[in-house]
């Protein structure tokens, strides 16, 4: 179902009947009042608050990429965040995609967290980054870092880098370490392969098909958030979230290695 519908079913069974929509849409038109059109569907004026999310994490590309509809899905990711009232955490700089989404979370007036490795740190590497940054001693702990202060996790097309975090946070989730939905952005097919590469993995018995569900993958931003809003882990994790907390605490991620 799509992003729009699945919120606009909802608003209209607890706030407006369907007659009255239609009667106050009937009235905005013969007045020529737009304004009015909000009242008839609240879901224009203030449709995405009440996210359960409070801070989403992306992941994506260091690289701008050569198609513009990557760049493009970049700042409506950022836009949809802020329509959402869901502040960023990713991992800090202006460059690439990476500068597009935390810009347009930042220009929308969301909190923005870069979480940047301190070799990361000199501004000719990654450029400026906007909001708030936090400085971390390597690239685990940013990723440690990252995951701790999202809710979800949000993958747009990427490199290496892109691949091994999003790869890496749905390990940790079919393991049990966390239950944060993890989604993929599918701007014009870009992760068609890795999909189904996934779905091999599947059909050759290496990726449970319980833990296939792991990934939530849609090809708009809208679309995509909204699935996210919905998901619900189906997979049991192999070992107890309080047990991977035990684990942490006595190993030697501990806390204290992140710097703040
Ligand atoms: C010379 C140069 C481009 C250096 C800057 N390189 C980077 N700056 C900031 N984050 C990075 C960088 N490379 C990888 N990452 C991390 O890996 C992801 C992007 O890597 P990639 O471009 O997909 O593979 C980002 O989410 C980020 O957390």
């Amino acid at each position: 179902m799509g992003g729009i519908q699945c919120d606009f079913i909802y608003k209209m069974e607890n706030h407006h009947t369907i007659f009255n929509s239609l009667l106050l849409t009937l009235v905005a038109l013969s007045k020529q009042e737009p304004e009015l059109l909000f009242e008839a569907f609240p879901i224009m004026e203030n449709h995405h608050h009440n996210s359960r999310f409070k801070r989403v994490c992306v992941f994506c590309g260091s690289s701008p990429g050569k198609n513009p509809s990557y760049q493009l899905a970049a700042i409506q990711l950022g836009q949809q965040l802020v329509e959402r009232d869901i502040d960023l955490v990713y991992g800090g700089g202006s460059i690439g995609l990476m500068g597009l989404v935390s810009q347009a979370v930042f220009d929308g007036g969301r909190h923005v967290l870069g979480v940047i490795p301190k070799t990361l740190m000199p501004r000719e590497i990654t450029g400026e980054t906007v909001g708030e940054v936090r400085a971390v001693s390597g690239m685990h702990q940013r990723k440690a870092e990252m995951a701790r202060q999202a809710d979800a996790f949000i993958a747009l097309p990427g490199g290496y880098g892109t691949l091994e975090e999003l790869l890496e946070v749905i390990t940790w989730a079919q393991l049990g370490i966390h239950d944060k939905p993890v989604g993929l952005l599918n701007v014009d097919g870009y992760y068609n392969s890795l999909l189904s590469f996934i779905d091999k993995a599947v059909d050759e018995g290496f990726i449970a098909p319980a833990a296939r569900s792991i990934i939530v993958s849609a090809q708009t931003t809208q679309d995509l958030m909204c699935k996210l809003e919905e998901y619900e882990p189906k997979h049991s994790g192999v070992a107890s979230k309080l047990s991977w907390e035990m684990e942490q605490q006595l190993g030697f991620t501990a806390k204290s290695d992140i710097a703040r």
